[in-house]
């Protein structure tokens, strides 16, 4: 663990006309922790995703990867900085492979250039067969590579979130943002999807924030996690910290965390 947090976000936030949507969050995240984030509905959970990614840019504080400041970067430079993320709603290309949905990933980080793609000079050739290479290797982990040549939109659902995770992956990030990475599987594919992530954290180094409304999933595997209600943190610690913090409990009004086993 070095001595500067992997993540840093201080005092940030944005207002959209009157609202503030999220307004003075702390967050100090360490290289390889696996952390959540929870809140009711309409908390502001995306928001702090797509202030995390470059996609809003913050009306207040700031934002630092290792150290480096990430406030009015595009969305894509933050990816070449280390950030990745899955969406919500899953954004796949649907008409697209399931290979070339992961390869896409690639092209954003490529290092050959327009002018070698369009004219097929071999340096493009090249790195299109390493990337080629690297995206059935992230299919194999993900027990996807049997369906390559299939279009994203023919997947069943749960294999859809699963492809998505493994774009995100190919971009090579240090930081990953799962935003509800279970919504909509069932029980046993949650389960499934869990030992994937326990995995690939530890395969890649990953450090891992994620959103999820599943309590009995964000209980279960994560080390520390932060709570948000409108707009506010309202609370941060071990899953036991939360499960007992009465400013949670009355934000959920009881239920759902009272009901949550580790
Ligand atoms: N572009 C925008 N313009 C105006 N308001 C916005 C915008 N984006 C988000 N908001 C508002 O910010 C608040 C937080 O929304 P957000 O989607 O981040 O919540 P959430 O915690 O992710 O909710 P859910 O669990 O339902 O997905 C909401 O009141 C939402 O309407």
């Amino acid at each position: 663990m070095g001595s500067v947090p992997l993540l840093q976000v201080r005092n940030t936030g944005i207002q959209f006309g009157g609202l503030k949507a999220v307004s003075n969050v702390n967050m100090e995240i360490n290289q390889g922790e696996l952390i959540g984030l929870i809140g009711p509905n309409g908390a502001g959970k995306t928001t702090c995703f797509n202030l995390l990614t470059g996609v809003y840019v913050p009306t207040e504080g700031s934002i630092e990867l290792d150290g480096q400041k990430l406030n009015g970067l595009a969305p894509y430079q933050v990816t070449r900085k280390g950030i990745s993320r899955t969406f919500q709603n899953i954004r796949l290309f649907n008409e697209l492979s399931v290979l070339d949905n992961v390869k896409v990933a690639y092209h954003s980080l490529a290092k050959h250039s327009i002018i070698s793609s369009i004219l097929r000079l071999p340096s493009h050739f090249s790195d299109e067969k390493e990337m080629e290479e690297k995206s059935i290797e992230f299919l194999k982990i993900f027990n996807l590579d049997k369906y390559k040549n299939e279009a994203a939109k023919n997947l069943p659902y749960g294999q859809q979130r699963r492809l998505e995770i493994a774009r995100a992956l190919a971009a090579g990030p240090r930081l990953l943002l799962l935003d509800e990475p279970a919504a909509g599987m069932n029980p046993q594919e949650t389960h499934e999807l869990m030992e994937l992530i326990a995995f690939v954290r530890k395969k890649f180094d990953l450090t891992i924030l994620l959103i999820e409304h599943d309590m009995n999933l964000v209980m279960g595997i994560c080390e520390r996690i932060y709570v948000l209600d409108h707009g506010q943190l309202i609370a941060q610690g071990t899953p036991e910290d939360i499960r007992n913090h009465p400013k949670v409990i009355e934000a959920y009004l009881g239920e759902e965390v009272t009901n949550a086993h580790a």
